[in-house]
């Protein structure tokens, strides 16, 4: 089904031509393609993957993608790549304030920041958590990255993102995935775009498993959009970036490589509109573990075990009867990096706002603040709607590390430890609390 210029479905078997007849008929291959494009293969699993993990897609394009010059290295500026191994693994809780917005001109790629990651390019495991700060689109330049996937979340602007197999817009509450190796060009419409990016080392982003949940909930397959081919013919120099083995590369060519006419398979870029998430939630007792807010899921090989889950804390409604709401204090064996688009979080009175960050690696003790905690024991437990927010977290397995620039930037929040200190020792009965021992 084509809607607005998308198809819709999770890794569905696509088919799109942007020129009536482009696309070849009954094989992949042709000995003349016709219009005299060129066809060309981009897969995101090895040949032999299992079928239901295997994706790729046929291209097939104006000129081929092998025609171009030696790629020179490109300044990184602020982005960087794993292995993350510059500034020590800290085992401290760590919160980030949003960053300033660019004052100088900057592009997408050029207001690339990265925070921290996990595993590297050169093993095929891990993430890389970046944010993207840009007031200016991105202009006879595009990119692509062959380290993995990017899943971006839009905090404010939008982004259209013109890319080799047609324009995916992204609005903040959307979330949009480029797959490895497609290239693109990030437009702002609203002039200026900040957001947060997952670039993922390892195994692609899918929907998670759905258990006793039953046949439909959590993001359905439906709603995912896959935009319809869309290709632009212009003889202008243009640069192409690409991120390899985390570093930055370029070349120039003298045309634009969004130019493909036509392409099928399963393998392309889709967007996700968060709103459309069915939350499931306890209608009894008790928090549930925010594993029923997983969006995507890329695995690792131990089952159950992710690499990374993209998991969101949407607007919801809370009923739990005789129970503590919020988050609970916890000390997990996954690593979570979380990020607001809007709102606040239920877990947090203050300190962390749209734009910011936190980082709460492996058995570091965190949940909700002091006044979080006082105010939810204290609550009336009337039904309540958690309105006008948007939380996500990152969570992986591998412990996430944190790139210098995240370490020594003034939006680290230095007094983060601060908002769980002064809670009142329990009281036992037969006991004096207040006794110095
Ligand atoms: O730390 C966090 O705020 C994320 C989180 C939310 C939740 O509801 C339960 C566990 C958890 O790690
Ligand atoms: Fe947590």
């Amino acid at each position: 089904m084509a809607m607005d210029g998308y198809m819709s479905g999770f890794g569905n078997e696509l088919a799109t031509e942007a020129v009536k007849g482009a696309l070849p008929e009954g094989q992949n291959s042709p000995q003349r393609v016709p219009y005299g494009l060129y066809a060309e293969q981009l897969s995101g699993t090895a040949f032999t993957a299992p079928r239901r993990e295997n994706r790729r897609s046929w291209l097939y394009r104006l000129r081929p993608s092998s025609s171009h010059a030696p790629f020179r290295p490109h300044p990184e500026g602020l982005l960087k790549s794993g292995p993350f191994t510059e500034a020590p693994v800290t085992p401290n809780r760590l919160r980030w304030s949003p960053l300033p917005r660019p004052t100088q001109p900057t592009d997408f790629i050029e207001g690339l920041v990265t925070f921290a990651g996990n595993g590297a390019p050169a093993h095929g495991t891990g993430v890389a958590v970046h944010q993207y700060l840009a007031n200016r689109s991105m202009t006879d330049t595009v990119f692509f990255n062959a380290d993995g996937e990017l899943l971006l979340v839009p905090q404010s602007g939008r982004l259209r993102l013109v890319t080799e197999m047609g324009v995916l817009g992204l609005a903040p509450g959307e979330v949009g995935v480029v797959p490895r190796g497609v290239r693109f060009r990030a437009e702002l419409p609203d002039g200026e775009a900040t957001g947060y990016i997952c670039e993922n080392y390892g195994a692609l982003f899918r929907l998670p498993e759905l258990g006793p949940i039953g046949s439909n909930g959590l993001a359905n397959p439906r709603d995912f959009l896959t935009p319809v081919a869309a290709f632009e013919d212009v003889d202008r120099p243009t640069r192409v970036i690409q991120k390899f083995q985390g570093r930055l590369w370029v070349a120039e060519l003298d045309h634009s490589p969004l130019d493909v006419v036509a392409w099928h398979g399963n393998l392309a870029p889709y967007k996700y509109d968060l709103a459309r998430f069915n939350t499931i939630g306890t209608v009894s007792y008790d928090h549930p573990d925010p594993s029923i807010f997983t969006v995507l899921t890329s695995p690792s090989e131990s089952p159950g075990v992710a690499n990374c889950d993209f998991v969101i804390f949407p607007p919801r409604w809370m009923v739990a009867e005789n129970t503590f709401r919020p988050p609970w204090f916890h000390r997990n064996i996954m690593s979570e990096f979380m990020g607001l688009v809007h709102g606040a979080y239920d877990a947090k009175a203050e300190g962390f706002l749209p734009g910011g960050a936190s980082l709460h690696n492996c058995m570091s003790g965190h949940g909700p603040d002091r006044e979080t905690y006082e105010r939810a024991v204290e609550a009336r437990l009337a039904p309540h709607k958690i309105a006008d927010t948007l939380a996500f977290m990152f969570e992986s397995r591998w412990v996430f590390a944190p790139t210098p620039f995240a370490m020594e930037t003034p939006a680290l929040q230095r007094d983060y430890d601060a908002c769980w200190s002064n809670f009142q020792k329990a009281r036992l009965p037969g006991t004096d609390a207040e006794k110095p021992r």
